[in-house]
């Protein structure tokens, strides 16, 4: 191991029955930076992850040490002993606890006597997050913080160094379901992290975050180590290059040709919910509008009022000029209008079923003759999906709940796909994904517009509405304050929008008005 590495890893195997997600991986991680893990998507990065934190045995032969002393597999104690700590895509937050109760479950409560020391918990708490710089209200349940906060939460609670020393964070896709705007605020504070000489491992598969904030990568390639690269100099298409391991179209998200026409699709008027104050807008069939906005703007309740899947007042034309009052998961199903979840969402899909039961899941009954599936043609139209959106295992009885993410969100994508709605409300519908994958996501929307269906795209990663957008409505405080389209939609003029309005959704209101009027 080169002096100053923090971690080493050399020989790393791990095969699960049926599998090899990791063959041989040897790379280093130094003191006093932070190292990025790239990969396409089931390319091992969250099985090394799991490795490390001994929830995988890796296969025999394997050595790992944290500065210099040896890293026993499957002993979590271990783990924690040579101050290695974890933050995983969902943060492992309880929703209705405040963080200064979420950093006691985890660390234990502060205690005056045998009662809880609330006033202490709280303080202690506080410390945690100034430590890092984040201002949380450590009393508010962490549901009600903004997506940020939680994460700041979840990496405050993971640095207390109430049980010892910490060397190593470990991070995996921290930014998955953040807006661009909080980006920022959270790579603030990563380098509040570091200063405290804390190393971090850094999962991700948004290329720009990589080049901006890591000094170092290590690319991982069907379970193989293609190598450990310095970050200074490289450029994105480099970085491309070095995952997917071949050139990658420069000009792959290039501004779409709009296909849209002057048929609606639908209609939508008065959109109210818990956050979404009087919102209206019209998709048109063949048109791709996308959703922009910070976490807390309405953007994520938009997708589950559309759709019946949250309560809420919603008026509503169909493509026929019919017309209708309230929406149900019912009626959305009736009109051809489905909900595509984001794969981290919990009624995404069903864990314990295949792939090709998730896939035909919406769509069981066209595949029934006489009260029996017909299970040729179903799993024909699974394959077909498999082989389409290049789903990983190419297996479709492999378990939803054993695929890599990025999978599983192509999964979900794929079910839906499958049913051939009028319009497509998507919900972070690159989560997850690789570059790759992304495009070849952009291309398949793309299609399903140019065959005639509307889409609408709730994101908050800014690369799908210049991907794959004719239109993005920005949202803030529950209204609609600005929108773009065509080539006015750039990532730079997005983030401005949201930023801008989030700052003063009336006065971005005005702002936008008297623009159109000039
Ligand atoms: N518990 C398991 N049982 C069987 N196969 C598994 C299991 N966990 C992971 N795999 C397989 O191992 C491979 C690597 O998966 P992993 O989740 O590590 O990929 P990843 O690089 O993290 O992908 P992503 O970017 O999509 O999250 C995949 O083919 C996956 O299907």
């Amino acid at each position: 191991m080169e002096p100053g590495a923090l971690v080493g890893i050399e020989q790393l195997s791990k095969t699960f029955p049926g599998q090899r997600a990791l063959a041989d991986v040897s790379f280093e991680i130094g003191r006093g930076e932070i190292h990025a893990l790239v990969g396409e998507n089931g390319s091992g990065k969250s099985t090394l992850i799991k490795v490390l934190a001994g929830f995988h045995e890796p296969d025999p032969g394997a050595r790992m040490t944290v500065a210099g002393e040896q890293l026993k597999p499957c002993s979590p104690a271990d783990v924690r002993r040579l101050g290695l700590r974890f933050v995983h895509q969902d943060l492992g937050l309880v929703g209705e606890l405040s963080a200064a109760e979420n950093v006691g479950l985890a660390s234990g409560f502060a205690r005056r006597g045998l009662k809880v020391d609330r006033a202490g918990q709280r303080s202690r708490a506080e410390a945690l997050l100034a430590r890092i710089g984040a201002e949380v209200d450590v009393e508010q349940p962490v549901s009600a913080l903004r997506a940020v906060e939680r994460s700041a939460v979840a990496i405050a609670r993971a640095l207390d160094e109430l049980h010892g020393e910490i060397r190593l964070l470990v991070l995996d896709e921290p930014t998955a379901a953040l807006p661009p705007a909080e980006v920022e605020a959270l790579f603030r504070v990563l380098h509040e992290v570091l200063e405290r000489g804390v190393s971090i491992l850094y999962v991700s598969h948004r290329l720009e975050e990589i080049l901006g904030l890591a000094h170092r990568v290590t690319v991982l390639r069907d379970g193989r180590c293609e190598g450990t690269f310095p970050v200074a100099g490289m450029d994105r298409a480099r970085l491309a290059e070095l995952i997917v391991g071949e050139e990658v179209e420069a000009d792959a998200a290039r501004r779409p040709r709009s296909c849209a026409t002057e048929q609606r699709a639908l209609s939508v008027r008065g959109i109210r919910g818990a956050v979404l104050d009087d919102v209206g807008f019209d998709v048109r069939r063949g048109e791709v509008v996308g959703v922009a906005g910070l976490s807390g703007s309405g953007r994520e309740e938009l997708a589950a009022v559309l759709t019946g899947a949250a309560p809420g007042q919603i008026e509503l034309v169909d493509g026929d000029g019919r017309s209708w009052s309230g929406m149900t998961p019912k009626r959305a199903k009736r009109l051809g209008i489905a909900l595509v979840l984001a794969n981290r969402h919990p009624d995404a899909a069903i864990g314990q079923f295949s792939i090709r039961e998730n896939v035909s899941l919406a769509l069981l009954g066209s595949y029934a003759r006489g009260g029996r599936v017909q299970g040729a043609q179903e799993r024909e139209a699974v394959e077909g999906w498999i082989e389409r959106l290049d789903i990983r295992p190419n297996d479709a009885d492999r378990l939803y709940s054993n695929l890599s993410g990025g999978n599983k969100q192509k999964v979900i994508l794929a079910k839906w796909l499958n049913t051939r709605p009028n319009v497509f409300v998507m919900d972070d519908p690159t989560s997850g994904v690789d570059i790759g994958a992304r495009h070849g996501i952009y291309g398949l929307v793309r299609q399903q517009a140019a065959a005639g269906a509307g889409f609408v795209v709730c994101s908050s990663d800014l690369e799908d509405f210049v991907g794959v957008c004719d239109r993005v409505l920005a949202l803030a405080g529950g209204r609609v304050v600005a929108e773009l389209s065509g080539a006015e939609i750039t990532e730079s003029r997005l983030l401005q929008a949201i930023v801008r309005s989030a700052a003063g959704p009336a006065a971005a209101s005005n702002k936008n008005q008297t623009e159109k009027d000039r």
